[in-house]
């Protein structure tokens, strides 16, 4: 039997219908939720991002601001312009896009924003609040794939989810966000000699490695939930995924396309996290 194709427009439509009304109600308080999107340099397909961002909160009346920085900006000219956007009430989020040039130390620039504008939870104070559970901000890929599973009907709790990349921007945080969730976790990486031992196991298995076509049928439990979270443009120019999807679709029970589902949702939870940060300022602002 041929898997779910999660129908990522649907839910993601349906969030950002949520994100819409919110903005809509800080900004008749003259609180407009505002994000500031930073980008170093020409990378092509940081551009293209860029523009989508911009896009999506016309969409659902975040205020915006892009600032495109020449490729020979200096690490203490992007800090200034960082510590200016800190002291912004405007602005409520803060996004660096990367990569950055090579002379630029990524680490040194997010550990100036402020932890409360972090809209990518890149910080170290918000990934620290992560790992104990506190409420706060939370990182857009992975939020946006847990917000699948629930809105799917999935359920998380005490079920086998293994993840399969170890990164900081998604992997290492979705194992925590599953933990967090009450699932049993697995996190398979490059290292890892057994890997087809481990994936087959999955309940859920959420792949974010960046190489096309790595999980195949043989690497799927029947019946399994598989979330791709790969992006990969190999040289036909066609966006694909790190799963084999026609052949994995033929074997789980729901999967979530390539594109279509896992990058939109990512957008969405940056919007998500823009309209919550204006909320706790507002809020912060009238108990002074
Ligand atoms: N500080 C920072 N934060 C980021 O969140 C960040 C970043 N830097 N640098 C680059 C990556 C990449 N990224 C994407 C998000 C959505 C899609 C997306 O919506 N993709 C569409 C397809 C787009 C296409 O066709 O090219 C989809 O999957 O359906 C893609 C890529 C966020 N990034």
């Amino acid at each position: 039997m041929s898997a779910q194709v999660i129908n990522g427009k649907e839910l993601v439509s349906s969030i950002r219908e949520e994100i819409r009304s919110d903005a809509a109600a800080l900004t008749a308080q003259g609180n407009q939720p505002g994000l500031v999107v930073v980008i170093v340099g020409e990378d092509a397909a940081s551009q293209v991002y860029v523009r989508n961002k911009a896009k999506a909160c016309d969409d659902v009346g975040i205020y915006s601001e892009v600032h495109r920085l020449p490729e020979n900006t200096t690490q203490q000219e992007l800090i200034a312009l960082i510590h200016k956007f800190n002291s912004d009430s405007r602005i409520n989020g803060i996004l660096v896009q990367s990569p950055l040039p090579k002379h630029i130390n990524e680490e040194a620039v997010v550990d100036e924003i402020d932890p409360l504008k972090d809209v990518d939870c890149f910080h170290p104070v918000n990934v620290g609040n992560l790992m104990i559970g506190k409420d706060g901000m939370k990182p857009c890929t992975p939020h946006g794939v847990i917000e699948i599973l629930k809105r799917t009907g999935v359920e998380i709790a005490g079920k086998h989810a293994v993840v399969v990349g170890r990164s900081n921007i998604v992997g290492k945080p979705m194992a925590m966000l599953l933990l967090r969730e009450h699932a049993t976790v697995s996190v398979v990486h490059s290292r890892t000699p057994n890997m087809e031992e481990i994936t087959k196991q999955a309940d859920i298995l959420v792949v974010a490695v960046g190489k096309a076509h790595l999980i195949k049928a043989h690497h799927v439990k029947p019946g399994a939930v598989v979330i791709d979270v790969g992006m990969n443009r190999p040289a036909d120019g066609k966006l694909t995924g790190d799963v084999d999807f026609e052949a994995v679709k033929e074997i789980a029970s729901a999967i979530t396309p390539v594109p279509g589902c896992v990058g939109p949702m990512t957008i969405t939870m940056l919007l998500r996290n823009t309209v919550d940060a204006a909320g706790l300022a507002a809020k912060a602002n009238v108990s002074v």
